[in-house]
């Protein structure tokens, strides 16, 4: 059941969990109002499209977190696959180029108003200059994601992931309508792990993102439930 007044949460939650019981049982805690759910590449290779339609049952928007990065023709089908689905996001890579973005594009027009969000990973936020630099990018991570930013808008895709970090830059130079869906959120204390290009939910919300993402500091947590809801009443507060 929706929460009125928790309608439109910029959250969500990846659920990256090896267990699907696990992964259900946190899942029958929440509402559908309090965030949206993004399934990834661990649970979609260990449980498939079953568990998008049963978090969909639950009355949960899903994003498709399959990050694909392909020929064009490949790409356009895996996208077209995910809209058959039903999902409300779904997202590629920028580097794919922007054959591949026209292609995954045009692969959504027959579904018309109800095809998913599509948007490009800029950077992983996982990187940082000099993950870059060994890939022979000499650009800051800021400076590569907005070229793949700006990219992913010509091709006229919904938005793109990036950090928080570049939020701000990017609303200003590219539009205030172009999505922004920002993981490498980390709460206060939180373990920062593999991440690299890091805020905090109240910096992100401030910094203006769409929709942030935000995986173990909910799910690793001791009570994940509660602790949305303690993210939730943080950045009402910001
Ligand atoms: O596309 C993504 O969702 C994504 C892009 C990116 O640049 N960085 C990133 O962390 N993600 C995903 O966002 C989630 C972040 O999880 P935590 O680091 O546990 O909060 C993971 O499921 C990642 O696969």
């Amino acid at each position: 059941m929706h929460s009125p007044q928790l309608t439109g949460s910029p959250i969500v939650v990846a659920l990256d969990y090896a267990d699907r019981d696990l992964a259900l049982a946190f899942v029958d805690q929440i509402e559908p109002g309090s965030c949206r759910l993004k399934v990834g590449k661990e649970m979609f290779t260990l449980f498939g499209p079953q568990l998008v339609r049963d978090l969909q049952q639950r009355g949960f928007d899903v994003f498709l977190d399959l990050k694909f990065h392909d020929i064009p023709n490949t790409t356009a089908h895996a996208v077209a696959a995910a809209a058959d689905l039903g999902v409300w996001m779904v997202n590629v890579h920028a580097s794919g180029g922007a054959r591949m973005m026209n292609a995954a594009r045009e692969a959504l027009v027959p579904f018309g108003k109800d095809a998913p969000l599509l948007i490009a990973v800029t950077v992983l936020t996982s990187m940082d200059a000099d993950d870059l630099r060994g890939l022979g990018i000499e650009l800051s991570p800021a400076d590569q994601a907005e070229r793949l930013a700006r990219l992913t808008h010509q091709c006229g895709l919904d938005g793109v992931v990036c950090s928080a970090q570049e939020a701000s830059r990017f609303k200003q130079v590219i539009g205030q309508e172009f999505k922004l869906v920002t993981p490498g959120i980390r709460p206060a204390g939180s373990d920062v792990g593999d991440q690299r290009r890091i805020m905090t939910p109240q910096q992100a919300v401030k910094a203006g993102v769409d929709y942030m993402v935000i995986g173990r500091p909910i799910t690793q947590s001791a009570n994940p439930a509660a602790t949305l809801q303690d993210i939730l009443t943080s950045i009402r507060e910001a």
